[in-house]
């Protein structure tokens, strides 16, 4: 049985990938602002766009700390940025959703958003991936690492330099895989099951538009980065 190690520059990528992770958080928790008081779909959906917006700029910030990253082609970073704001913020309100809280707390904030306006037909699907991040119990090494997989990911639309984008994510399924492995040597499928997580995440991005412009009430209104960054307005 090969030993799995970690390398020394490997070490080094993850402590630069989970560092900028943590710094770069949303400022205020949104979980608390839900649990607290239930707002109006039109309140609810002010505090989605405030919240995403912020994300957004944490995304940003995020991911120029991510090694090679600036070194890629501007339009390819842009390329990436937009293709993956949707998927980053669903894997971050996921995490947020699986959190530890204390008893019942989880199931005020499920009813919570399943009253917040967003129209019955996408809470199956949303949940049955929160629910799927939540029973994989992430390390925040495994969550700062798939967040990086899934920016980095070279088949987004406009991507011209795929290869380049390749060679920045390969080091991180590299030692995402070998993280995987030691963390949980009981669970040879876990590195397997984490990536199709990313899989899943993509079918969220189909439903993110219509979520949104189906929300519970009229007159949807979006910040200029969020009419930037998803395919609203
Ligand atoms: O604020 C939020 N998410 C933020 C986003 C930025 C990163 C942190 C989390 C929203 C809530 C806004 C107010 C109404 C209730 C949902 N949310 C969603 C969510 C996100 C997007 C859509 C539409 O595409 C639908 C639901 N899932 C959550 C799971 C747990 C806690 C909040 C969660």
């Amino acid at each position: 049985k090969e030993k799995v190690k970690i390398t020394k520059e490997q070490q080094a990528l993850m402590k630069v990938v989970v560092e900028a992770y943590n710094r770069h958080q949303i400022p205020q928790d949104v979980a608390k602002k839900l649990l607290q008081e239930q707002y109006s779909e039109e309140e609810n959906f002010l505090l989605l766009t405030e919240m995403a917006t912020s994300q957004v700029q944490v995304l940003v910030e995020f991911t120029k700390n991510i090694p090679g990253f600036l070194s890629l082609n501007h339009e390819d970073q842009i390329a990436l940025l937009k293709g993956s704001a949707v998927e980053a913020m669903f894997l971050r309100s996921a995490q947020v959703f699986s959190r530890k809280m204390p008893n019942g707390h989880t199931e005020v904030l499920e009813e919570r958003i399943r009253k917040s306006g967003i129209s019955e037909e996408f809470m199956t699907p949303m949940f049955n991936f929160y629910k799927s991040i939540g029973e994989l119990h992430m390390m925040q090494e495994e969550q700062a690492l798939l967040t990086a997989i899934a920016i980095l990911t070279p088949d987004r639309p406009y991507v011209k330099d795929q290869q380049a984008v390749e060679r920045l994510q390969e080091p991180m399924l590299d030692v995402l895989r070998k993280l995987c492995v030691l963390q949980h040597p009981q669970e040879p499928q876990y590195f397997a099951r984490l990536l199709g997580r990313l899989t899943e995440l993509r079918t969220l991005n189909h439903y993110h538009a219509e979520m949104l412009t189906s929300w519970r009430m009229n007159d949807h209104k979006f910040t200029p980065l969020l009419c930037e960054i998803w395919d609203v307005e």
